[in-house]
């Protein structure tokens, strides 16, 4: 347990609130006892970039902060709620320092597909994953569109598909393959972009937008936010990889709601979802699961799965879960 959650009244030190460490230049030694920041002021996280954090503050004014020290191990990402001390305001060349991290509601982390490294978060908070593919040109991809659904459910957030360039061919085909999914889908075409139905989605969310290039994600957002510039030289144009140092995601105040883009993310890694985390995107699976033998991946090929007796019995239907055994594969073929 960190020590923003120590309660109150442990202020009183003893021997045992001394951290022993190696101290060779002789300084004080560390102790446990520091200031509470409860009350400090609060505000909301739009964008980081090269350690520096800008946060949106309840007065609506946006301050610009370091991390404290003790916070840098667990992390500071966009959308996080903090709380801050030293000079708290707007003015050009003064700094503040995030002290405190409020608890997350939800956390989209893009895990890495080689198992040993860290997972990285990419945004906290968050409730909607917008999936931004292209009818064509790009193709889109169905297999992508899965990884996205694997990490929208892990991470307790609700996707919805963005078709854009509906213009340029009928995505009806490639849609198919989703209606197994409680996913709600968005045909867009910006030679004639009707998006009301898509605010109204959006209205009161922190929604994160993500796609591969040239799909017309910055267009779309450009519409929906006009206000909004996407900083230019976040993403690599030969690689189209994000720059780790400079890209990060950046929420924008749109649609009744905010809009996160995400510059250089392309793609979710999918080591460390298990099964377990795509069944929050199937509540009507999640139940009979549990009735499963120890550790079923609930695969067609799974001995005794309940899933599949529930199937027989007709409690559930097989598109959903042929859907859920799709997504199942996805991840199980990486490890
Ligand atoms: N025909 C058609 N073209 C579109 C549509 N939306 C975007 N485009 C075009 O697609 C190209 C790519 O659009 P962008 O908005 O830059 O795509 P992006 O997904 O942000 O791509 P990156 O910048 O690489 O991340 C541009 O030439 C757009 O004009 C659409 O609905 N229909
Ligand atoms: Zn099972």
């Amino acid at each position: 347990m960190s020590w923003l959650y120590e309660p109150n009244n442990s202020f009183d030190l003893d021997e045992d609130d001394v951290r022993i460490r190696p101290n060779p230049k002789g300084s004080k030694p560390r102790t446990k006892r520091r200031p509470n920041f409860d009350d400090a002021p609060l505000g909301m996280v739009t964008e980081v970039h090269l350690a520096r954090y800008q946060v949106l503050m309840e007065n609506g004014q946006t301050v610009t902060a370091t991390l404290a020290k003790e916070l840098r191990r667990q992390g500071c990402v966009t959308c996080d709620q903090v709380r801050l001390d030293g000079v708290v305001t707007a003015e050009k060349g003064t700094l503040a320092r995030i002290v405190k991290i409020e608890p997350r509601s939800s956390e989209l982390t893009r895990s890495s597909d080689e198992s040993d490294s860290a997972d990285q978060t990419i945004v906290a908070n968050a409730d909607q994953l917008v999936i931004v593919m292209a009818a064509a040109n790009p193709e889109p991809r169905p297999r992508l569109v899965d990884r996205y659904l694997v990490a929208a459910f892990n991470a307790g957030l609700k996707p919805i598909l963005v078709m854009t360039k509906c213009d340029l061919a009928d995505p009806g085909d490639f849609l198919k393959a989703f209606e197994g999914f409680d996913l709600r889908i968005f045909k867009h075409s910006s030679e004639n972009p009707k998006l009301e139905q898509l605010i109204t989605w959006l209205e009161g969310h922190k929604s994160v937008f993500v796609g591969h290039s040239g799909v017309g994600k910055t267009s779309l957002i450009n519409l929906l936010a006009p206000n909004y510039e996407r900083a230019t030289g976040s993403v690599n144009e030969v690689t189209g990889k994000g720059k780790h140092t400079s890209s990060s995601a950046k929420a924008i105040p749109a649609a009744g709601g905010w809009i996160i883009d995400t510059p250089g993310v392309r793609t979710f890694g999918l080591a460390g979802i298990n099964s377990q985390g795509i069944l929050k995107g199937f509540a009507d699976l999640a139940e009979g699961a549990k009735s499963c033998p120890r550790d079923c991946s609930h695969l067609e090929s799974a001995p005794d799965c309940e899933l599949d007796a529930q199937l027989q019995r007709g409690e559930l239907s097989a598109q959903r879960l042929d859907s859920f055994r799709r997504l199942v594969g996805a991840i199980s073929s990486v490890d």
